[in-house]
């Protein structure tokens, strides 16, 4: 793992010395993996299910050879009219992009994918979703109705552990990620790895998404279910990452918070445009609402109590162009800043969200998490399955024996973590 010198995402001197960021220069660098490899692989299958022409095939072609070996273009102007920050945010055109850091390069590239197939100018193509079949294929995959059946289980469980098994889905849905699917087989450790175990503790959790994991890396779910149930309930914000099956956790435990009260109401933070491939977009939450709607059981019963929330004002939907872009929450914008100050919980999904909630930087595992998540408002949580190689607020002892154990703990996905900074 070899990390860059940068400043922060807003290109001025942080209050502390950050440490380097991430980059994708080093063939040893994870990022440069994603660049090498998942990339081109991403472009064979938008190829594949797209009905692009030449031109569009040929740029999206250009962007994979200028992305690993030339310099950084700027966006064309309706790119940039719809990406403010990569309006804005000029510091890397021209520059090789080596040289730029791992979180700027991967969110530029999805802007600039979009503009080689034409999403933002007008047209037959403008608007219309990349990823769309791939999303499409797992949303109508079979085996998706049953792999919520899970959820007829927890009927009289007690709370706590209801509680739990609906987080650990929830969490355990971030690893049904299509862009990590394109060149990872998602791994859980193997008997004889000393990480090897079952996070769940027994019945009805025990059957549940979580039941085949590694144990967590870090595990605040206790602290959490505290401060869901023993506080007054308040607004939930949901800070998405994947649609399709993650997207459908995510929707039963929210359903789960409203039900039982634990949430006056829940709001769901869409993108505002295809992102990292699977980002749930607001035409995602309707699509993944009507599959589980057709569910038979729990699931099926969900989305109905869901769709009346949304219908009343308890569940609703925003976005921010800041979801799109390269920029650590802790520079969120004030507009989104007062609203997650106010919420009783955050709840931060998935590997991306993980990196901007911390940086996206070679920080000492053992730095704490409140310390890395200082600059962000709110009481919060994330929900991570590792897949790529920042992490914090672990013990060196478990780092220690990670990385005698299993070299690529921190990128190969099998790994996961619950980290909160709760306030009362
Ligand atoms: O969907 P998630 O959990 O945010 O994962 C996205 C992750 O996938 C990658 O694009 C490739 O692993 C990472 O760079 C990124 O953090």
């Amino acid at each position: 793992m070899k990390a860059m010198t940068s400043t922060n995402a807003n290109g001025t001197a942080p209050a502390h010395a950050p440490a380097p960021a991430h980059g994708i220069a080093d063939p040893g660098a994870y990022g440069w993996g994603v660049f090498h490899e998942r990339h081109p692989a991403l472009v064979r299958r938008l190829c594949e299910g797209n009905p692009y022409g030449p031109e569009q095939r040929a740029r999206l072609d250009a962007l994979l050879d200028e992305s690993r070996a030339g310099r950084v273009r700027p966006p064309a102007p309706e790119t940039a009219a719809a990406a403010p920050w990569a309006a804005r945010d000029r510091r890397y055109f021209g520059r090789p992009w080596s040289e730029v850091p791992f979180l700027w390069a991967e969110s530029y590239f999805y802007l600039r994918l979009l503009e080689c197939v034409d999403h933002f100018s007008p047209g037959p193509w403008q608007g219309v979703d990349p990823f769309a079949p791939m999303k499409n294929a797992e949303l109508t995959d079979p085996a998706l109705e049953s792999d919520t059946a899970w959820l007829d289980g927890l009927a009289g469980a007690p709370p706590d552990e209801a509680f739990r098994a609906l987080v650990l889905a929830s969490l355990y849905g971030n690893r049904a990620d299509l862009g990590f699917q394109l060149v990872q087989a998602v791994t859980t450790p193997t008997d004889g790895d000393p990480t090897d175990g079952d996070p769940t503790g027994g019945d009805p959790v025990a059957d549940g998404p979580g039941a085949s994991g590694a144990p967590l890396l870090a595990d605040d779910v206790e602290a959490l279910w505290k401060h869901v149930s023993r506080r007054p309930p308040g607004d939930v914000h949901v800070i998405l990452d994947n649609a399709g099956r993650e997207l459908l956790a995510d929707l039963l435990l929210m359903d789960h918070l409203l039900t039982t009260g634990r949430a006056t109401s829940v709001v769901l933070h869409v993108k505002p445009r295809p992102y990292y491939v699977s980002d749930a977009t607001a035409s995602d939450v309707r699509d993944c609402l009507t599959r589980m709607a057709a569910f038979r059981g729990e699931a099926g019963r969900a989305a109905g109590r869901l769709r009346e929330a949304a219908a009343t004002g308890r569940l609703r939907q925003a976005t921010h162009a800041f979801f799109c872009s390269p920029v650590e929450f802790a520079d969120m914008p004030a507009d989104l800043r007062a609203g997650l100050a106010q919420a009783g919980l955050c709840v931060y999904k998935g590997d991306l969200n993980y990196r901007r909630l911390v940086g996206d930087r070679a920080w000492p595992a053992d730095r704490p998490f409140d310390d890395a998540v200082a600059g962000v408002p709110g009481s919060l949580v994330a929900l991570r399955t590792l897949k790529s190689e920042v992490a914090v607020g672990l013990p060196k002892e478990t780092v220690d024996r990670l990385d005698a154990a299993r070299p690529d703990w921190r990128t190969d996905g099998s790994q996961a973590l619950v980290q909160t900074r709760l306030r009362p």
